[in-house]
């Protein structure tokens, strides 16, 4: 899929602006504050109704305004062509697929499939699983038929376990079978998948030679020697103290390992970053070959942590994927020679006005 247009209304310090973005790579320059990472932002929300920004970062719609506006009209693989349009004030925000609203933030994420690399994309692999199960959730819900709906029943039947622990064992027991069921479920299609991503990632490894080869395996939410019913008949007292479900694929993992170790132990913040990346490129690379459609990609300050030669190799790698990206950059000079010219359109932005460079 790919966006045709994208019209910003006073969104932080973007007070209006209309971009027609190119096919396949867009970079956008500035300097610190320009508004490089909000043009980005402004597509996240399109695309998921909130912002990507981790830090506390202040309102979104713009210092003096009463209200934002954000429209994007994109196109699909199958050449179909769907309109979005949010508008936010502050008693709330109102989300409109061609032309009818949408209820629920769910109802939009299967609408434009987004992946983002942001400038610390490498915590992935040095931070606590959270960050880790949402990326194997992600692949998980875009490529594997029904995820989204099995996840879902899951999770209601998690709420509905820990509410029963205050109750009688006979009430837990009804919630046991069917979280069994449901999670050996989820837990095989996690495994399975990350085989498949196991593989491309290697692939594009190969193809950069960036770094050695790594190995993804899921780590269960639950002791390896045990079966899933075991662990929970194992843990139903300590569950029953604590008040909720202390094992299960909602506390899964990934293992991430080069010869065995644990790559966090031992790649630097750069290696990490390059590791990082082609995880998330792999991801997108399984959407294209199994789905047919691939997703818009956000790349949110590359060069930082990268040198020149790493950084050159992993644009190549992203303009050799059918993906649309848009790209922020504080230099083009390091990037300007490296793209060739039809497959790449350049914006400038200062203090939120942005203009086509070429
Ligand atoms: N609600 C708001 N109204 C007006 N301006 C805002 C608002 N929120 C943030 N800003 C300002 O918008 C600017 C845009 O920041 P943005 O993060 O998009 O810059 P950037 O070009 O990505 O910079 P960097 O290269 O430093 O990451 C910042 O100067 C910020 O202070």
């Amino acid at each position: 899929m790919h966006i045709e247009t994208i019209k910003i209304e006073n969104l932080r310090n973007i007070a209006n602006a209309e971009l027609s973005p190119h096919k396949k790579i867009n970079i956008i320059v500035g300097c610190n504050g320009a508004g490089k990472t909000t043009l980005l932002e402004s597509i996240y929300l399109l695309a998921r109704a909130r912002t990507f920004r981790q830090q506390k970062t202040g309102r979104l719609i713009r210092e003096g305004e009463e209200q934002l506006s954000l429209f994007t009209s994109f196109q699909t693989a199958t050449n179909n062509r769907h309109h979005i349009g949010l508008r936010k004030t502050v008693s709330g925000t109102v989300i409109r697929k061609d032309g009818k609203n949408l209820k629920k933030r769910s109802d939009l994420a299967k609408s434009i499939p987004l992946s983002i690399i942001t400038p610390n994309i490498q915590r992935i692999i040095e931070d606590d699983p959270n960050n880790r199960r949402r990326l194997l959730n992600w692949g998980m819900f875009h490529v594997e038929h029904e995820y989204a709906y099995l996840a879902n029943r899951y999770k209601k039947t998690l709420i509905q376990r820990n509410n029963a622990l205050r109750g009688s064992r006979e009430q837990i027991k009804v919630w046991d079978r069917q979280l069994i069921q449901l999670g050996n479920e989820i837990d095989r299609r996690m495994s399975r998948y990350t085989k498949i991503w196991n593989d491309t990632l290697n692939a594009l490894i190969d193809v950069t030679g960036l770094i050695k080869p790594i190995s993804l395996e899921v780590k269960q939410g639950w002791k390896e020697e045990l079966s899933f019913a075991e662990a929970i008949d194992r843990n139903s007292k300590i569950d029953k103290e604590r008040g909720f479900t202390s094992c299960g694929p909602h506390r899964s993992d990934l293992k991430i390992l080069q010869d065995g170790k644990p790559i966090k132990n031992i790649f630097s913040r750069g290696e990490a970053k390059i590791a990082a990346v082609i995880m998330l490129l792999s991801q997108t690379k399984i959407l294209e070959d199994r789905t047919g459609e691939s997703p818009v990609l956000l790349v949110d300050d590359l060069h930082s942590e990268l040198d020149n030669e790493r950084y050159a190799h992993l644009l190549k790698l992203i303009e050799e994927m059918k993906v649309q990206s848009f790209a922020t950059t504080l230099d083009s000079d390091r990037s300007k020679n490296l793209l060739s010219a039809d497959a790449c359109q350049w914006f400038h932005v200062e203090h939120g006005d942005i203009s086509f460079l070429y």
